[in-house]
């Protein structure tokens, strides 16, 4: 076995930058059912320029290379102490070399570990089996759409859909709800697993297997078969689209499983995945630890290269009549006043990150630079240093800004900041703040990691580096930095009209469909 650390490492650094075939089969289909020209084309076509960016560079596809778990079966004899050690050891090598971002944090203390490794960190879960093969399977699978899991508890009210009771159709409807819950902030398109039945960490457990199926695989149970064709029909049908933004693709994937449950509960649980469905998997000499086969690797491959020749994303947005508007920090507020929600921005200059632990610590601190006119870009980076002490960033897409809602409108009004760039959107506290203090909050393409990492010309400082580097405040000078506008300062949304329409799209599915 002593190949096997190195096997294992190979499989990570494929994992975190290469996107399997099912899932660029998925994302090719997306694309091709969005209209050119609307912010959902533009937001498809700039996650399929970072797909082939991570190709090219061998570099993360998204920032958060989430929590790295592993399932594995063994036939009998293995060693799987040693297996173990080796994991840990390809994975502490694998964040060395900037393919993963440091992403274990004591829960206690806020303290990154700095390798990945940490108490449950990574996850490993072995199983025997009689094959003479070792079986290896990796999902990284982020924070973003992590906190977008959902689990039902039937029977239940559901809005927009009203009772879910203990049959096929009360399930249907909590799927639905799963999908419409989620909104873009899990960056969708996304892809669902989903576990009937179990326990509540039993029902998650079969929700997270489900993400192992192929994309493209068909349910042998044959209710199942047909839940799951009716969802992927009727789910693209809420509005939601790709980052919520509106649109013709919401959902990628749905793949339903079923377990036994106890008379007393009846669970529906779903695991949300984004478009950056990092999944892989190797069959392994157990002799050699050598890799003998690469899973996912059936049918077609998409070449996205070709894609992108036909759909530049700036000719979409000039035949959609975009107002696109060049933006250099220091921002004014009359600036910032003339933003309306749909406006496409290109940021030059030196932006700053912040993302949980940063607006925590504002709230009763003074900021170590002068936030005054600027930007706070919700982002934790992949960062490397070189040879000569200079950071680079390797990565570098939004994060979830809805966590920031409990600080982000004090902190603008507090330091004077102009704009906030993040995913997803952010609620009625904050674009109440920002109507009174003239501000903006930016959407950027979440996933889109490669991408906005290109546009990063150079880091010019870094504060609070003890909450480890994605927690960090990173200084970046960014050039042609392009995000829309989604909120702005006449008191627009377009996250809660999305939000809105997508639940009276919803209420449609409220007549039982299973009986
Ligand atoms: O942690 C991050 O960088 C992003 C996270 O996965 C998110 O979607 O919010
Ligand atoms: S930022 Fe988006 S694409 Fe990246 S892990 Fe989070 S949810 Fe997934």
């Amino acid at each position: 076995m002593e190949k096997f650390q190195q096997s294992m490492y190979d499989l990570i650094v494929e994992t975190s930058t290469k996107l399997p075939k099912d899932v660029r089969r998925a994302i090719a289909r997306a694309k091709a059912r969005e209209n050119a020209g609307t912010r959902a084309a533009m937001a498809l076509d700039t996650i399929v320029e970072n797909i082939q960016m991570a190709d090219e560079n061998v570099s993360p596809i998204c920032q958060d290379t989430g929590l790295p778990t592993f399932k594995i079966k063994v036939p009998v004899g293995v060693n799987q102490m040693e297996m173990k050690k080796a994991i840990r050891a390809a994975i502490a090598e694998a964040t060395k070399n900037g393919k993963l971002r440091p992403n274990s944090v004591d829960s206690l203390t806020g303290k990154n570990s700095g390798d990945n490794l940490g108490e449950g960190v990574p996850v490993i879960k072995f199983e025997q089996w009689e094959n003479d093969y070792i079986d290896v399977r990796l999902i990284l699978k982020g924070g973003g759409c992590e906190n977008k899991n959902i689990q039902y508890s039937l029977p239940c009210e559901l809005e927009g859909l009203g009772r879910a009771g203990r049959d096929l159709d009360g399930i249907r409807k909590c799927i639905l709800h799963a999908v419409y819950q989620a909104q873009g902030q899990g960056c969708s398109a996304g892809f669902i697993g989903v576990g009937i039945g179990g326990d509540r960490s039993s029902g998650y457990e079969l929700a997270k297997e489900q993400l192992f199926r192929p994309v493209d695989d068909v349910n042998p149970i044959e209710e199942l078969r047909q839940l799951e064709e009716y969802i992927m029909e009727n789910a693209n049908k809420l509005g939601i689209g790709t980052m919520g933004f509106g649109g013709e693709s919401t959902l990628l994937g749905c793949k339903i499983g079923v377990m036994h449950r106890i008379p007393a509960s009846f669970f529906v649980s779903v695991a949300y995945n984004c478009w950056a469905f990092r999944r892989m998997g190797v069959k392994i000499d157990p002799a050699t630890g050598e890799i003998i086969e690469w899973l996912y690797q059936d049918g077609e491959d998409v070449d996205f290269s070709k894609e992108l020749e036909k759909a530049e994303a700036a000719v979409a947005l000039e035949q959609g009549n975009t107002r696109v508007i060049d933006l250099v920090p220091p921002l004014s507020e009359e600036q910032v006043r003339q933003l309306r929600v749909g406006d496409v921005v290109r940021i030059s200059g030196v932006i700053y990150t912040g993302r949980d632990a940063i607006h925590k610590y504002l709230m009763d601190h003074d900021a170590p630079v002068d936030l005054n006119g600027q930007i706070i870009y919700h982002c934790g980076p992949v960062m490397l240093k070189d040879e000569e002490g200079r950071w680079h960033a390797k990565a570098a897409g939004p994060t979830t800004s809805i966590r920031e809602e409990p600080y982000q409108g004090d902190i603008m009004k507090k330091f004077g900041v102009r704009a906030v760039i993040g995913k997803g959107g952010m609620g009625a506290k904050t674009l109440q703040a920002l109507k009174e203090h003239g501000g903006v909050y930016l959407n950027a393409i979440g996933g889109a990691a490669q991408y906005y990492a290109d546009c990063i010309k150079s880091v010019e400082g870094v504060d609070l580096l003890e909450f480890g580097i994605p927690e960090a405040m990173w200084h970046l000078r960014v050039e042609n930095f392009t995000a829309v506008v989604t909120m702005d300062s006449h008191g627009n949304s377009l996250h809660e009209d999305v939000e809105k329409s997508s639940l009276e799209k919803l209420s449609q599915f409220k007549e039982p469909v299973f009986k």
